[in-house]
């Protein structure tokens, strides 16, 4: 089975969760397209949904296949979010943010009753941050932001590259106008000590560190569908 396989299957699992009448987070990125897809064929068929997206990209792919969107405004409580993840460690935290969507997809986790991650099995790790944790911040005073990134996270006995994300000769713009920092620590292994370290940084706007928000994770291997629940 091929990787676009494996996202497929996912996305397949995770559709049997969605109910007639639902209100739906729909996340970003490749796996989370997958899912768009098989639901449009499902909303053609006749199930009713509305569904909020994490993303321009998603919004406007959820448009091209039929899928009806609202928006957090209209419709603030959400049953439901289905989302990707650049990695997945035991207890269900998360790195996410590889396709710069992490504000709104944590905004959208965050007014959903559930969220289901959906990735292959090549997202599942032990320790959360082999993938370089995207960091969104204000272009306002990005030196200092910077600076001070690297110093919260030195007081944890993290140290690494700090990258602007760059779009051919540009900085990456989010949907929100923020940049992103990809922040390559290595294994984190106090993940909460550092989302509240970065927390408490005026510039940084959010990171990609889910934690507490997946109640289940869909995970495709070669051998089949698995659904992970939090270790406890
Ligand atoms: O967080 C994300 C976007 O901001 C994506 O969910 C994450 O990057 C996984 O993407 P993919 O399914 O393409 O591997």
């Amino acid at each position: 089975m091929d990787a676009r396989q494996l996202k497929i299957e996912a996305a397949r699992e995770a559709l049997g969760h969605v109910e007639d009448g639902m209100k739906l987070g729909i996340g970003t990125g490749s796996t989370a397209e997958e899912f768009v897809r098989l639901l449009a064929v499902k909303v053609g068929e006749g199930l009713s949904i509305i569904g909020v997206p994490t993303s321009e990209r998603t919004a406007a792919l959820c448009t091209e296949l039929g899928v009806p969107l609202s928006t957090l405004d209209e419709t603030p409580r959400l049953d439901l979010t289905i989302d990707g993840a650049d990695e997945i460690d035991p207890h269900l935290g998360l790195i996410k943010g590889g396709g710069g969507a992490l504000l709104r997809e944590k905004i959208v986790a965050a007014a959903s009753s559930k969220m289901i991650v959906i990735a292959d099995a090549s997202k599942l790790v032990d320790t959360l941050g082999r993938f370089p944790l995207p960091i969104e911040v204000n272009p306002f005073g990005l030196g200092a932001t910077r600076a001070a990134i690297e110093d919260a996270a030195a007081r944890l006995g993290l140290k690494g590259e700090l990258t602007l994300r760059m779009t051919n000769d540009a900085p990456f713009v989010t949907d929100g106008g923020h940049f992103i920092i990809d922040a390559s620590f290595g294994r984190i292994p106090d993940t909460r000590a550092l989302s509240d370290a970065l927390h408490a940084i005026p510039g940084v706007v959010e990171h990609g560190l889910f934690l507490g928000l997946a109640k289940a994770a869909i995970v495709a291997e070669a051998g089949g569908v698995r659904t992970v629940r939090p270790a406890v």
